[in-house]
């Protein structure tokens, strides 16, 4: 008797996937590694930024009340006692119609108040005239205007994207606490496979879902082991199961998840005593994915079909993985947008279409990225997004409005919404 299994949602699924997404601990990366990592701390403004007032533009620091009554008849005469460039501060304060020449990013001297742009003076021996007045504060970027000391300016959680790294830098922040991240462990099974070097030979394909896992978990910077190719035996795809997880946090297997009479994951996950959270999820491509847990252990069982076990992977893989690595914006991001083309067959189950979105007439355009069944390779190539038609709906025509998930971008959301 073929086992019959029970189909879940998929936002059940992703919830008892998440449900057992543990943090790992937290350590202390140097700056320049920081990138792609998740703060495990807030950031809070050590001081003032910027921490004195200074010139937003190249030109004069006056002080106002000398500009009262300029015009374009009455110009009013400056001398100009000193320059400032941006690192240095001046020595002197300034006195009744005396100005310092000041660059971009220079401290304002000492009872200055205003700034002229170069281009709003006319140049005279040893100063300048101006034809208007200034108010006090006028083109003065103020100590603390961008952030003030001791205000929290980025949560625990966030990923650290370049801006967060200027963030960093500008407090000095030389080693950042980060959320460790897991390593991941990856198996393709299967007697059919071939390494990518290799000819084609009668009854054989190579092996694409090792490769694009691999380039899937270098694309959140994850750091991996590749257990290779194995063929469909339970002994010895048991042993090397048994050797990946105990070296890595998750384990990802393609292939040999289905009902089939190599299908060998099923029966490894009870040799060893995993608990499996689900094997079938109402979603087509990837309703024979499964995970099971063990101990603190991930067992991600993908499928082999190269469609279906991309999709697997963006769905439940990767939003364990940025969970585990203390990310509080797992998922992927959602947008609306227009079919662009019709899509007649009917949706039993959720339809994940690898598509291209693109901006065509002034709105989101998705586009199913070509020929669509769970085993296609192509249109994952094509794709740069998964349009979600929900179970349960029929044929979408051309022009209908459609939730599209963003793959691979660095901002996720951070809750499941489908
Ligand atoms: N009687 C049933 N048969 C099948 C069912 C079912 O419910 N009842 N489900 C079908 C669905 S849906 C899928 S998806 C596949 C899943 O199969 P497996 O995950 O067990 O994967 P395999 O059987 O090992 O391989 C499926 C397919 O993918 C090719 N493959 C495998 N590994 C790779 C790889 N690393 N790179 C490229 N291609 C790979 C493999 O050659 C097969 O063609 O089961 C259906 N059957
Ligand atoms: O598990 Mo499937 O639904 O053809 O990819
Ligand atoms: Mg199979």
């Amino acid at each position: 008797m073929v086992e019959m299994r029970r189909p879940i949602p998929v936002a059940e699924a992703v919830r008892l996937v998440m449900e057992h997404a543990a943090p790992l601990g937290t350590e202390m990366v140097d700056l320049e590694q920081a990138y792609g990592r998740v703060l495990a701390e807030p950031i809070i403004a050590k001081h003032d930024v910027p921490p004195f007032d200074r010139s937003p533009y190249d030109g004069f620091a006056i002080r106002s009340l000398d500009s009262e009554g300029a015009s374009g008849e009455n110009r009013v005469p400056f001398s100009v006692i000193g320059e400032i460039g941006a690192g240095y501060v001046g020595d002197k304060p300034i006195g009744e119609k005396e100005a310092y020449r000041i660059m971009t990013g220079a401290q304002i001297p000492e009872n200055a108040d205003a700034v002229v742009m170069l281009e709003q003076t006319v140049e005279t021996d040893g100063g300048f005239t101006l034809r208007k007045p200034f108010e006090a504060g006028e083109n003065i970027s103020y100590k603390g205007e961008d952030a003030r000391e001791g205000e929290l300016l980025i949560e625990a959680g966030s990923l650290i994207h370049p801006g967060t790294v200027a963030l960093l830098a500008t407090f000095g922040y030389a080693e950042v606490k980060v959320a460790k991240r897991p390593v991941a462990g990856i198996l393709s099974t299967g007697t059919e496979l071939l390494d990518v070097a290799d000819e084609l030979e009668p009854g054989k394909i190579r092996n694409s879902n090792g490769p694009m896992i691999r380039a899937q978990l270098k694309r959140m910077g994850i750091d991996y082991k590749s257990y290779g190719m194995a063929v469909d035996d339970l002994d010895a795809c048991t042993s090397i199961v048994e050797k990946a997880i105990a070296e890595t946090d998750l384990l990802i297997t393609t292939g040999g998840v289905s009902v089939g009479d190599y299908d060998y994951l099923p029966a490894i996950y009870e040799r060893l005593g995993a608990k499996v959270l689900f094997n079938k999820v109402a979603m087509r491509p990837g309703s024979v994915t499964t995970v099971a847990v063990l101990g603190n252990k991930y067992l991600f069982g993908l499928s082999g079909n190269p469609s279906a076990c991309f999709t697997g992977f963006e769905l439940f893989t990767r939003p364990a993985i940025l969970a585990m690595m203390g990310g509080t914006a797992p998922y992927m991001p959602r947008m609306t947008a227009k079919l662009g083309e019709d899509f007649t067959k009917p949706n039993p189950f959720t339809r994940f279409i690898r598509a291209t979105w693109t901006f065509t007439e002034g709105r989101i355009e998705a586009v199913p990225a070509g020929f669509n069944k769970s085993n296609a390779v192509s249109s994952i190539a094509r794709g740069n997004c998964l349009i979600v038609l929900p179970s349960g709906t029929r044929g979408y025509a051309e022009g209908d409005e459609v939730d599209i998930l963003l793959v691979g971008s660095e901002q996720g959301i951070s809750e499941w919404t489908l």
